[in-house]
């Protein structure tokens, strides 16, 4: 065992110090109590109704202030920003983007050290492209994650604002803080929209007969493409770009300071290992541009098994193909771990850039959502993203720590080999078969939390989503893969099977395993599978 390179206990990226968590330990776990009532009174439906019944004419002012989120991290194609342009150029004022670090909400929330420094990286180019426009980027740091409602509320003062747009963010904590916000801004007067810009059909929309979020994925698939199909031209179109504001802001007191805040290279508790730092850069490259052409290649070029891991997504030599590209062969190729068969464009499309919305629009005029096809079937991968944005919205007992199911809060669970090297073979962000196998099996659903500290586009609702669909705690259970044909994944991740061929290489029998100096099963499958059977039935049984 020497020679394994990483592992799962001992892969940490980063520096995080212990600092952050000593003077802050906020409650993961609500009670199911709790949860119960959340559920039963859900904060999206709060926040949509304070929009709602906001201001309907706001006062005269001075400026518009979009308050960009870690979540939409794009000048394109976004519609909170693209709406607060049109609302300042109506008015003849500037619009000001606000950004605020709050590294309580990234503990709370277990956000990775790769995901700020990722952030960062983006925000940094926005910056630069919005100054292009006349339009500051305004980055500020607050330590304290009660007071940013009242800080944005004093922003929106000092600028005499009369106007603030923001992009929904689904997680409870989020839409309460929102929501204070919306009540804070109409005693003062001030409009507050809240957009939805994460998924490609908003929550709310595809429901069932009962008016209920579903539950079961195929039913709400089926449910999702019809609805997009019904309406290609609202869901699938962009929305415009924000317009230049004058260049005479640049000089007005007001605003001309804030094109000098700086966007910081780190923030404490949240830094890098120099290493992994410019292995993230290599491997997830910042910039709208360099989204772009990744999910190009992803339409256009043939997979390769020199990408496997780590390494650069635009790597030189992608041989373009009509008949053999990526997404052509989705359907048939997804699954495989040894080569880049899936679009890797995981953190491009949740946190900005061509999202969600546009990676579909890339595909075709009608939206292919069929099992056949390799467009369709990826297509089918993105409506599982905005199936568990659904799931979390509808059920927010998801973002409380509790899992879909409540029965099986207190199933009890163990874990084992093979499966770690999936976590390990990409580091910061695995492909959906690399985490189904480390989410194989590992510790459950409760194991979302270590993983979101690890990666680069952890999201709460993909993961959650992700952890209970392998744990059968949450919607629609049970995965199996038939990942790695060639072997080239285990081979290249477990060096001590390194020279074996065949099914050995999957099943290494003991005598192989001893000489070679591999682990012993840890887990005995079929014991386990009785035990996790009698566990279901009787959670909190031994
Ligand atoms: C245990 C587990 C944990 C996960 N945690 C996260 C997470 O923290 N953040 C996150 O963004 N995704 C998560 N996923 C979903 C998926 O594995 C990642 O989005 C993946 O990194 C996408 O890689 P890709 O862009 O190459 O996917 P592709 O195969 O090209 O799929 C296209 C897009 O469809 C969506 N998608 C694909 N598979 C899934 C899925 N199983 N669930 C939800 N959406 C999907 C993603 O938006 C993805 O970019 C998790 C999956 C599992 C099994």
């Amino acid at each position: 065992m020497s020679k394994r390179p990483l592992s799962l206990a001992a892969s940490p990226s980063s520096k995080r110090t212990r600092t952050a968590a000593a003077t802050f330990n906020p409650r993961k776990i609500a009670s199911s109590a709790a949860a119960a009532a959340t559920d039963a009174d859900p904060p999206l439906l709060k926040l949509l109704k304070a929009v709602k019944d906001g201001v309907p004419t706001p006062k005269k002012g001075d400026s518009v202030v979009y308050w960009m989120r870690m979540g939409d991290l794009r000048i394109s194609d976004n519609r909170a920003l693209s709406l607060a342009s049109a609302h300042a150029k109506k008015d003849n004022v500037p619009l000001v983007v606000l950004f605020i670090l709050s590294p309580q909400d990234w503990t709370a929330h277990d956000r990775a050290p790769r995901r700020i420094d990722f952030t960062l990286r983006n925000l940094a180019l926005i910056k630069l492209s919005l100054a292009e426009l006349h339009i500051p980027l305004h980055t500020v740091t607050q330590p304290n994650r009660r007071a940013i409602p009242q800080q944005v509320l004093s922003f929106l003062d000092s600028l005499n604002a009369f106007a603030v747009y923001a992009n929904i963010e689904y997680e409870v904590d989020e839409l309460r803080r929102d929501v204070a916000i919306c009540n804070g801004a109409k005693s003062k007067g001030i409009s507050a929209t809240f957009a939805h810009d994460k998924c490609v059909v908003e929550p709310g929309v595809v429901v069932t007969g009962q008016n209920k979020s579903y539950a079961v994925y195929t039913p709400y698939q089926k449910a999702w493409l019809s609805k997009l199909n019904a309406n290609i031209p609202y869901y699938l179109e962009d929305c415009p770009p924000p317009r230049a504001n004058s260049e005479s802001v640049r000089g007005s007191p007001k605003f001309g300071a804030l094109f000098d805040t700086p966007v910081p290279v780190s923030v404490a508790g949240f830094e890098l290992d120099p290493a992994d730092r410019a292995k993230m850069e290599e491997v997830w490259p910042a910039g709208e541009t360099k989204a772009q052409d990744i999910l190009h290649r992803f339409i256009r070029t043939k997979s390769r098994s020199c990408q496997l891991g780590a390494v650069d997504p635009l790597a030189p030599g992608a041989e373009e193909s009509d008949k053999r590209s990526r997404i052509v062969v989705y359907d048939a190729e997804r699954d495989r771990a040894d080569r880049d068969t899936t679009s890797r464009i995981r953190c491009v499309k949740f946190s900005f850039m061509c999202n969600a919305k546009s990676a579909t629009r890339s595909t075709a005029r009608k939206v292919d959502g069929g099992k056949t096809t390799g467009i369709g079937r990826w297509v089918q991968e993105v409506a599982w993203r905005d199936f568990y944005v659904c799931v979390l919205a509808g059920f927010p007992r998801v973002s409380m720590g509790r899992p879909f199911l409540e029965k099986y809060a207190n199933v009890r669970w163990e874990g084992p080999p093979v499966e770690e090297t999936a976590y390990t073979a990409t580091p910061g962000s695995p492909s959906p078969t690399e985490l189904a196998l480390a989410a194989a099996n590992i510790e459950k659903w409760k194991s979302d939390g270590y993983f979101m500290e690890k990666l680069i586009d952890g999201d709460l609702a993909s993961n959650n989503g992700g952890w209970q669909w392998c744990a059968s705690t949450g919607v629609d259970p049970c995965p199996y893969f038939r990942a790695d044909p060639t072997g080239n994944f285990i081979r290249q991740w477990v060096p001590e099977l390194g020279a074996v061929r065949g099914p050995d290489l999957h099943d290494p029998s003991a005598s192989i395993a001893t000489k070679l100096g591999y682990p012993l099963p840890v887990v005995k499958h079929n014991e386990a599978r009785d035990r996790a059977i009698r566990r279901f039935k009787d959670p909190g049984a031994a």
